[in-house]
């Protein structure tokens, strides 16, 4: 895996992600309802942002905007300098294979995979051949500390484990990006405290920019700032920890 320093000093005056206006709306029945009111965000390169908010408050919904796997209803939302929600859909899966990670609450693993298998998946939507895709899943686990697990399956594989198997999917493309939702929900303190510490080494190690919704203020003091959403509209300032 790439530092991505050079991409970092070239862009280094660009937000990595620009958000400026960003609005998104529902139907629900015939009532159209707005659920992020005129968001502006810039992440830079290599920040790690937490979003923290109220239940319902539209942080899953900024994260899978931010993602590109939803699109907005108004607004500029930019990611490394593309328009991301002017790309058609074939071009936004491109978009998104090559450039964002994602790690969510429930790992969503594949069950009957081995942990290698797993982590190779999003590289089978590109070119790349067998053996490099094996090699990368290898260093990708081993990146995450289970180079000793990769012939297991989900479900011989502890919860923090199997979260570790989903960031080294996350990571297998080399995103530049890494879009986590409550990634801890469900571990306890001390599993949760050590995945964190893995986000917060690919964070600083490796360049990755990190954004991550989370409940908890533990998981955000791994980050470098917080953001707070109330009601779909950023209630303060940022703060850096
Ligand atoms: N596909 C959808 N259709 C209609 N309404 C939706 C849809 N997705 C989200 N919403 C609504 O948008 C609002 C924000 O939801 P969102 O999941 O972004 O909140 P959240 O802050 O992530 O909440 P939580 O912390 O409970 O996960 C909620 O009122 C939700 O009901």
């Amino acid at each position: 895996m790439h530092a991505r320093a050079t991409d970092a000093t070239a862009a280094v005056d660009t937000p990595l992600v620009e958000i400026r206006g960003l609005t998104k709306s529902y139907e629900r029945g015939n009532q159209r309802v707005e659920v992020l009111h005129s968001i502006d965000l810039d992440i830079a390169h290599g920040d790690f942002v937490a979003l923290m908010g109220p239940s319902g408050s539209g942080k899953t919904t900024l994260l899978n905007l931010i993602g590109g796997l939803d699109s907005p209803s108004g607004g500029v939302l930019r990611v490394d300098g593309v328009a991301i929600d002017d790309l058609n859909s074939n071009a936004l899966a491109a978009w998104r294979a090559n450039t964002v990670g994602f790690v969510f609450q429930s790992y969503n693993l594949m069950p009957v995979l081995s942990a290698q298998r797993n982590v190779e998946l999003p590289l089978l939507l590109t070119d790349m051949g067998a053996n490099e895709r094996a090699r990368r899943a290898s260093l990708a686990l081993q990146l995450v500390g289970l180079g000793e697990r990769a012939k297991h399956k989900p479900n011989e594989l502890s919860g923090g484990q199997q979260q570790r198997v989903a960031i080294a999917r996350a990571l297998v493309s080399d995103p530049m990006l890494l879009i986590c939702d409550e990634p801890t929900g469900d571990l306890d303190r001390q599993t949760a405290d050590e995945v964190l510490t893995l986000l917060q080494q690919l964070n600083r190690e490796f360049g990755k920019t990190i954004v991550m919704v989370t409940h908890d203020p533990k998981a955000a003091e791994y980050a470098q700032r917080t953001v707070h959403l109330d009601k779909g509209t950023l209630v303060d300032e940022p703060t850096p920890h």
